[in-house]
């Protein structure tokens, strides 16, 4: 059985790492910018509160079944900052390199490096589904000063896993899907799907 989706995400990393997972299981997926519909706010404190509104918000523009993702990494010395923050955590507009730029100067005097991304995706039927499908993942490694990679977006080129002795932009995106918190979030929900 095939079913149309729309993904609510602008975060073109994001988008091509569920459609490296989906597109396989007979989900036919569609980026919200496709129907043009715009951000949605994500003035929440919790990721699912955000990830929440981001679902319902692209569901209700495009009348379809929509999957959101809300995520951020968690660095445990800065009391779990930039969290729920992560995209815009230096500020507007989003930049990925101001952001990484940010973390590091925020950390370099903690020697407490430990981290952990994390991943909370709702799936909604409809704009009103009283029964939003909601899982969430976690990935835990370490901040590090020096960037390493391409691959991935975001906080990738700094956030290593000491298992594998490599940062997450160093890894393919077979390898990330695989192991990351959007990876565990992703197969957990399917799952609750079937
Ligand atoms: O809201 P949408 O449109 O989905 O896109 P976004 O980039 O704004 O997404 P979020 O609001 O969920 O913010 C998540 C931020 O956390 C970071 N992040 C989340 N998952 C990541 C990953 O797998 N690799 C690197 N950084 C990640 C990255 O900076 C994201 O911009
Ligand atoms: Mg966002």
């Amino acid at each position: 059985m095939t079913q149309r989706l729309i993904l609510a995400s602008n975060n073109a990393g994001k988008l091509k790492e569920f459609g490296d997972i989906l597109a396989p299981l007979g989900f036919t997926l569609h980026a919200q910018g496709e129907f043009d519909v715009p951000e949605a706010e994500e003035p929440f404190a919790t990721f699912v509160e955000n990830a929440l509104e981001k679902a319902r918000h692209a569901s209700r523009l495009t009348g379809l079944p929509a999957l959101a993702d809300d995520s951020g990494v968690c660095v445990n010395a800065l009391g779990g900052a930039p969290g729920v923050w992560s995209a815009r955590f230096a500020g507007e507009p989003k930049s990925d390199a101001r952001n990484n730029q940010k973390l590091i100067a925020d950390l370099e005097a903690h020697a407490d490096k430990s981290a952990y991304y994390y991943c909370v995706l709702v799936y909604v039927r409809h704009a009103d589904d009283p029964q939003p499908v909601i899982a969430d993942g976690r990935w835990n490694g370490e901040i590090v000063a020096e960037a390493r990679g391409t691959g991935g977006f975001g906080y990738d080129p700094h956030f290593f896993i000491p298992s594998l002795g490599k940062c997450t932009a160093e890894l393919t995106p077979l390898e990330k899907n695989a192991l990351s918190h959007r990876g565990q979030a992703l197969r957990a929900l399917v799952e609750k799907l079937k």
